[in-house]
């Protein structure tokens, strides 16, 4: 059976062990749970601990201003909030590159600044300003962000959920996402994008009693958000940390891996057999105790990690995605087939990895280089087993 064959051996991790798929796939834990059936679709078998070939594919942010017909739609809404806020504009960008390209997976057309928008703090996108924030700046306004009225601000993002599910083709896989805490926390204090994370940090280091609240208050509405995403129709999670690697090793354990241990740990109970891809950008040699110390079925890498390395550190812990430098794409040619196939060779085949970027496609992306993209993967020979 290909489950029991190829799956990655998690050996180590205590709560991997006990909520991860292939075990439960593999009957290895009780009798009385419900097997659930093998997924047709690629994605989700790869998830599941299946080497499929060609790999499954999806690029972060596949929904976006290198599109035309996504800068088409956007003006119609409005600005960017409303077409995160209105079913019928998110459902038809999320389509959109799904129709172009085949892509094995959607992801719901959000953000991952809705959360503290939900919260209760102003947020606006301001067309080539990115993201701005009334940024938090004492316990006071602490103290006014409000976990109870996440669920109902976010009906429409919801609603945009259970549209997805029916409206997408039968082999691709609805992925729901959030912020990891530490990243939005960033947004949320600094008000906005930021080089150096100072004030965030002076927070973290020098209020931590404070700076912990804050995560505490991200853990549950981020916790509360997945779940409903799930029961609305997604079938995996992506948490993103987009500035995991900002954070030397004590904070990285305490800001990063422990807020998402307990995310992960809250859709492994709630929802079994849900699996949860981590995205630690930056993390280094500190992947693998990232997977470990949260269970996350799935690690999403970044530009950075030599695919020979993970092939040895962090295969052998969790199903891999990644990480096609998001420029490749931009620049095209000979390059960008290189890259490619660099990652076949070295991350596929014999272990699951579904094909993604180490970080989102960028507005300048010329979309023939997403379809060339395809055509390198799908047409690939596979990898000599080993
Ligand atoms: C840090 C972060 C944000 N948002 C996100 C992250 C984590 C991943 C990462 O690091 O890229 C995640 C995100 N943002 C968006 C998605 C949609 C789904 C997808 O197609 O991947 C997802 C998964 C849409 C978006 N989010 C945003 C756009 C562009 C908005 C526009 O149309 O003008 C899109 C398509 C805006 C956004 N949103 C954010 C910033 C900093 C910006 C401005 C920078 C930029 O414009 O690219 C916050």
């Amino acid at each position: 059976m290909a489950w029991l064959r190829t799956g990655p051996a998690f050996a180590c991790g205590s709560h991997v062990a006990l909520f991860s798929p292939i075990r439960r796939y593999a009957g290895v834990s009780t009798v009385s749970q419900p097997r659930p059936a093998p997924s047709t679709k690629p994605f989700l078998r790869a998830l599941g601990g299946e080497a499929v070939w060609p790999p499954p594919v999806w690029l972060m942010r596949q929904a976006g201003r290198y599109l035309p017909e996504y800068r088409a739609t956007r003006a119609d809404a409005g600005g960017f909030l409303d077409l995160c806020y209105t079913p019928d504009f998110a459902v038809e960008v999320t389509l959109q590159p799904l129709r172009r390209y085949g892509f094995d997976a959607a992801i719901l057309f959000s953000d991952i600044l809705v959360v503290p928008h939900a919260l209760g703090q102003d947020v606006a996108f301001k067309q080539g300003e990115g993201p701005v924030l009334d940024a938090l700046k004492d316990e006071a306004d602490l103290a006014r962000l409000d976990t109870g009225r996440v669920l109902d601000h976010m009906r429409p993002v919801l609603e945009t959920v259970s549209g997805l599910a029916k409206a997408i083709p039968e082999t691709t896989a609805l992925i729901g996402f959030a912020g990891a805490p530490w990243t939005v926390a960033t947004y949320m204090i600094e008000g906005g994008g930021s080089k150096d994370f100072a004030t965030t940090k002076a927070w973290a280091y020098g209020r931590p009693d404070l700076f912990g609240r804050l995560i505490d208050t991200l853990v549950t509405a981020t916790g509360d958000y997945l779940i409903a995403q799930i029961d609305a129709g997604a079938e995996a999670i992506q948490i993103f940390d987009t500035w995991a690697g900002a954070l030397p090793e004590a904070d990285f354990m305490r800001w990063v891996v422990e807020p998402i241990g307990r995310i992960v740990r809250r859709i492994q109970t709630e929802r079994p057999g849900i699996p949860v891809i981590g995205f630690p950008r930056g993390a280094g040699i500190l992947y693998p105790t990232f997977v470990r110390e949260t269970g996350v079925t799935g690690v999403s890498l970044d530009t950075s990690v030599p695919c020979a390395w993970a092939a040895e550190a962090v295969q052998p812990l969790a199903v891999t995605q990644g990480n096609l430098d998001p420029i490749h794409l931009v620049s095209g040619g000979d390059a960008q087939d290189v890259a490619t196939d660099h990652i076949l060779n070295t991350l596929c085949g014999t272990r699951p990895h579904i094909f993604n970027l180490g970080h989102g496609i960028v507005p300048q992306t010329p979309p023939e280089n997403v379809a060339r993209l395809m055509e390198r993967i799908r047409g690939a020979a596979r990898p000599d087993a080993v």
